[in-house]
């Protein structure tokens, strides 16, 4: 498989409406930037679309569920097992992000990416699992470069299938008992950040069990003696099947020039080896929140980003994804709907007044 034919390819954002659009924001019946952040997301929105009017349709929710060889090192309080049995929950309608994405009118799409379960086939799941979980990354690469790839190749006609359907704004969630550590691993040797700044109490373990994590994942470190310049190699050698089809995901919905909602720990870790193959995604992304997780911060620093959430969510599925979502709405909706000085017959600021000598 080639991978520069199955690999989407992202644009680059033109900005010949960036000083129209600023323009109708700074026009708005408000004292300038008084929005705040939702500014910024109403004209990022606006150079995606390319249009002063943007329309959000079809908020589509992806759920990654994968498993990992890695847990059998004792990185996690939980068991492999819990992987399926959210998986399942899901699909029931009884986890946090079924009960957010209802709130908010969001479809939801559960893939199995490669979880270590049989489901039966008369589900609502979407089946495309590339093998019944990982290889243990602390003895051997978690998968093949084949299998690596096949996952990011379905995850990206996954996304396109839901972009034809309709829907130009996508969150991206997971589901994977260990898949904190994969994440960690993947920013050490991506980001070149020391690993103990990197890794965290993932689903709450203990200052015992947070040490034997950090030890773990050093050793897997050394062992793979990996330099981060290839993305797709370290993605194989630390990746989840959830981290790695969320990450053609990504790429496929900003081939369509989608906006992309990006949630915690582990979905900036599937965006970060995105952004390496194709940097230009960076432009589609709205950061949802900063988590709860260690490391997040310090990655988010890494690309730039600013969240717009920060209130402690630590869960993943998607979750700070589904909840900032009616903050972007929002940044669409006073773009489209609110008046100007001229049209409501506001004065502005006067000259000069509020100028500080
Ligand atoms: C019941 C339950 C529901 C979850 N939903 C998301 N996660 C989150 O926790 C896992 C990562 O943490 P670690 O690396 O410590 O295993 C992932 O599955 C993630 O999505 C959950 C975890 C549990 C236990
Ligand atoms: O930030 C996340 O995505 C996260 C943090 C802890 C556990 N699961 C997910």
């Amino acid at each position: 498989m080639n991978l520069n034919t199955i690999l989407p390819k992202v644009e680059s954002l033109s900005q010949s409406l960036q000083a129209a659009l600023v323009d109708k924001i700074n026009h708005k019946t408000k004292p300038l930037g008084a929005l705040g952040q939702l500014e910024a997301v109403a004209l990022q929105v606006g150079l995606i679309q390319q249009t002063l009017t943007p329309q959000l349709s079809n908020p589509t929710l992806m759920v990654f569920a994968g498993d990992h060889g890695v847990v059998n090192a004792g990185v996690s309080p939980y068991p492999q097992a819990v992987t399926a049995q959210m998986v399942l929950n899901f699909l029931q309608g009884g986890a946090a992000i079924n009960v957010f994405a209802r709130q908010h009118n969001m479809r939801l799409r559960v893939i199995d990416a490669g979880v270590n379960h049989e489901f039966d086939a008369n589900t609502d799941l979407i089946h495309a699992k590339v093998a019944a979980g990982t290889a243990n990354f602390l003895q051997e690469a978690a998968m093949t470069q084949s299998q690596c790839e096949q996952a990011l190749a379905t995850g990206a006609s996954l996304a396109k299938q839901e972009a034809a359907a309709g829907a130009n704004v996508f969150g991206f969630g997971e589901m994977g008992i260990g898949n904190t550590s994969s994440a960690s691993c993947l920013m050490s040797v991506l980001c070149a950040i020391p690993i103990e700044e990197c890794v965290g109490r993932g689903t709450g373990l203990d200052d015992a069990g947070l040490a034997q994590k950090l030890s773990v994942l050093k050793q897997a470190i050394d062992f793979h003696g990996m330099r981060g310049d290839n993305a797709l190699e370290v993605l194989a050698t630390f990746g989840g099947y959830e981290i790695a089809m969320m990450a053609g995901a990504m790429l496929g919905a900003a081939e369509q020039h989608a906006v992309l909602l990006i949630d915690g720990f582990i979905a900036t870790a599937a965006l970060l080896v995105a952004a390496q193959l194709q940097p230009n995604i960076l432009q589609y992304c709205v950061f949802t929140h900063c988590s709860g997780e260690a490391g997040h911060r310090r990655l988010l620093a890494h690309l730039g980003a600013t969240p717009l959430l920060d209130i402690g969510l630590r869960l993943g599925e998607g979750t700070g994804a589904a909840l900032a979502y009616p903050l972007v709405q929002a940044a669409v909706n006073f773009l489209n709907e609110m008046a100007s000085f001229e049209s409501a017959g506001v004065s502005t600021a006067e000259a000069g007044a509020g100028e500080t000598a």
